[in-house]
């Protein structure tokens, strides 16, 4: 049985791995929010701007990808000593674009977190990832879109949703005043959900 948090009592920072694969805007703003207490940075492009963010705060980083490790199952299980040697309770995807493994997903189960540029189960599956959702969007003609925090389960973007947030799309918006738009809300919903959602 896990104790609740005393009322008016701070809750202890989550210890998290932020994972990603892009320019790692959402990992910097998870580090500079100082809502949690990151361990680990890992990465499977190492041009990724994740790494990069990881340099300027001093913090660890792991680079494992299909290239490191060509077996699927090697990867998989690479990542998940990486995390269990970071000593993290959760893991947070921002921006990551593969498919977590099913070593990985079974020892963070409910413990794993991603964020989508979209309000799921609208525009998100295999394919709809980055500017590609917003394209959708726009050419589906919708006046909301969002971002969701959902947990990670095997498929794509099937997860149980934690949090939306909405943000309108405006006449005229074309992908990068969507995606700013989008990525604004974004960064603070997760940070948001980082300080008060535990597993
Ligand atoms: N097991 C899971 N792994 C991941 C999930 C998940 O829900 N379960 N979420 C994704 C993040 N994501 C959307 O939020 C997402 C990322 C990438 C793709 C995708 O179609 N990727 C392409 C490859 C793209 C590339 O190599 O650049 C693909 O798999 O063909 C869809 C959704 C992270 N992992
Ligand atoms: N489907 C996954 C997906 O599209 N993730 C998206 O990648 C961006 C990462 O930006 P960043 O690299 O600047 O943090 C974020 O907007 C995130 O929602």
């Amino acid at each position: 049985m896990t104790t609740p948090p005393i009322p008016g009592r701070s809750l202890a920072p989550l210890r998290v791995a932020l994972v990603g694969s892009g320019a790692g805007s959402t990992a910097a703003r998870v580090i500079d929010s100082g809502a949690v207490d990151v361990r680990l940075v890992l990465g499977n492009n190492s041009r990724s701007g994740i790494f990069d963010v990881a340099r300027r705060h001093c913090l660890p980083t792991a680079h494992l990808s299909g290239v490191t490790h060509p077996d699927a199952h090697d990867l998989d299980s690479a990542v998940l000593a990486a995390l269990v040697g970071a000593d993290v309770d959760v893991v947070v995807l921002v921006g990551y674009m593969k498919k977590l493994g099913p070593l990985v997903l079974s020892r963070y189960d409910g413990r794993i977190l991603n964020t989508h540029p979209a309000l799921l189960p609208e525009f998100g599956g295999a394919g709809m990832y980055g500017d590609r959702v917003h394209a959708a969007v726009l050419a589906a003609g919708r006046t909301t879109s969002g971002a969701t925090v959902h947990l990670v389960t095997a498929q794509y973007d099937e997860g149980p949703v934690v949090a939306q947030a909405e943000v309108p799309v405006l006449p005229g918006d074309d992908v990068p005043a969507l995606r700013a738009r989008v990525q604004a809300t974004e960064k603070e919903l997760l940070t948001d959900v980082l300080r008060s959602w535990r597993p």
